[in-house]
């Protein structure tokens, strides 16, 4: 074995376990001592699959400032990820074929852990095209979009899914390697950003004529992006995944009606549709910008506490996407209106979030199953997810009973703020190992690490 993880213990396992990694993989799970040129002793702690994040924001290229893929992934390992999925909105953006190949360039150069991308949109060709790179999903912004662009974006989507995802029954001679290639495109999935264009406008004009605009208030900004523009968006993505038959995944899904709606479709219609939550949605609410102010301005907003998603309901929701969505501090402070949307959540999440489960507020299987298996199934990440012989070597040991207070001081993001500094802890990601290399211990950042894009 390249690496041995002694003293493991395993979720829902009574003894402990030798964890035993060789060329990249998961070779041995034992009772019995494994040998090995290296052990790591993981002390009787939790040994869970590295965590998967379907939801990042790391700005490279043409954003650099914020973040980049170096710093990003060195976040991430530092949270207990081992595999991340990057969103489209880069300068460039990356929706056509050439920027597309140099996101995985980047990301080959500089990403310590494994990655897969979410694609924008473009015309068909360039579509098709980056298709065959396989990307997790493409993404669709629904607050930049009318109703009948959408229609439209859904209507080309299933065009080429027409075209190029082949039915398993219907599997052409497979003669050539691009044949080969193109036999194993699964159909294309889209990933949605919620929020309806035309409500936010409406929102904002009524806003504007009864001069009710409180501009020093940074809750104020909230007002213009209603629970009600998430719920219609939803309602729309529904319809136009069944009238073209498109699986669709909901980022960042902030309210319970939301999550009935999503649930209702899944269960009674049969639709093809999967959600996730930020930590911020399930853990703060609007109360929030008492405290941090437009620091914690985020799209969707944060929403009351009456209506907003809590920790009870993950369980539903399935998936955890952190939408870690660094900007630098003086984006973050230019008044409600002007300060960039987003919240960095790599290095926050696994803390406060196993800090519920230790009040007894979250069940530990389902907290873990929304960051792993659940991620790697819906986005076919190959491998990853589960400790199994054959899996990738990526692992993540917690320490459920350390405590501490989250000091965003020893974060690797470049971002420097965050609503959870000074969070008092208990529970954290204690060791990071991707493809059998550790990569974090104790909130210490090995940068050495060559992670890949992965399909
Ligand atoms: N969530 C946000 O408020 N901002 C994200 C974009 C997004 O995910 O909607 C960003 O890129 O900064
Ligand atoms: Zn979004
Ligand atoms: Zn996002």
């Amino acid at each position: 074995m390249d690496l041995v993880i002694k003293n493991c213990k395993l979720i829902g396992k009574e003894n402990s376990y030798y964890i035993g990694v060789k060329d990249d993989k998961i070779a041995q799970i034992s009772k019995n001592p494994l040998k090995a040129d290296k052990i790591k002793d993981a002390e009787y702690n939790l040994v869970i699959p590295g965590l998967i994040d379907p939801h990042v924001h790391f700005r490279d290229p043409g954003l650099t400032k914020k973040e980049d893929f170096k710093t990003g992934s060195m976040a991430a390992a530092n949270g207990g990820f081992t595999t991340i999925i990057d969103m489209p909105n880069t300068i460039p953006p990356t929706d056509t074929l050439k920027n597309f190949k140099e996101k995985i360039k980047i990301g080959e150069k500089k990403s310590i852990i494994d990655f897969s991308l979410h694609s924008g949109i473009n015309n068909n060709t360039e579509i098709e095209e980056i298709s065959n790179l396989k990307p997790a999903s493409f993404k669709i912004f629904m607050d930049l979009h009318k109703d009948n662009e959408l229609d439209e974006l859904f209507k080309n989507i299933s065009d080429i899914n027409k075209k190029i995802a082949i039915p398993l029954n219907q599997k052409p001679k497979l003669q050539e390697k691009k044949d080969i290639e193109l036999s194993k495109i699964d159909p294309i999935k889209i990933t949605l950003h919620c929020e309806n264009k035309e409500i936010i406008a409406s929102q904002t004009k009524e806003i504007n004529a009864n001069n009710l605009n409180h501009t020093d208030s940074p809750i104020s900004y909230t007002f213009h992006r209603p629970p009600q523009a998430e719920i219609e968006s939803i309602k729309y993505a529904i319809k136009l995944s069944k009238k073209y038959n498109i699986a669709i995944h909901i980022c960042h899904l902030t309210v319970k009606k939301a999550l009935d709606l999503v649930n209702n479709a899944k269960n009674k219609e049969n639709v093809d549709i999967s959600c996730e939550a930020t930590p911020h949605h399930l853990l703060l609410n609007s109360d929030a910008f008492n405290s941090y102010g437009t620091l914690v301005k985020t799209n969707p907003p944060l929403r009351p506490s009456v209506e907003n998603i809590t920790v009870t309901n993950l369980k539903n929701i399935g998936m955890i996407g952190t939408d870690h969505a660094p900007h630098t501090l003086k984006e973050k402070n230019q008044g409600p209106m002007e300060s960039s949307p987003g919240i960095p959540n790599l290095e926050t999440t696994v803390p406060p979030l196993l800090t519920e489960v230790n009040k007894g507020n979250l069940d530990l299987n389902v907290l873990i199953n929304s960051m792993t298996i659940n991620v790697s199934k819906r986005f076919n990440l190959k491998n990853k997810g589960s400790l199994k012989v054959g899996y990738d070597g990526d692992i993540t040991i917690i320490d459920m009973k350390k405590e501490g207070k989250i000091n965003i001081e020893n974060f690797y993001t470049k971002s420097q703020y965050s609503p959870f500094d000074g969070f008092k802890y208990k529970g954290i990601a204690i060791t990071t190992i991707s493809n059998g290399k550790i990569i974090m211990e104790d909130g210490e950042v090995y940068n050495d690490n060559k992670g890949k894009y992965i399909v």
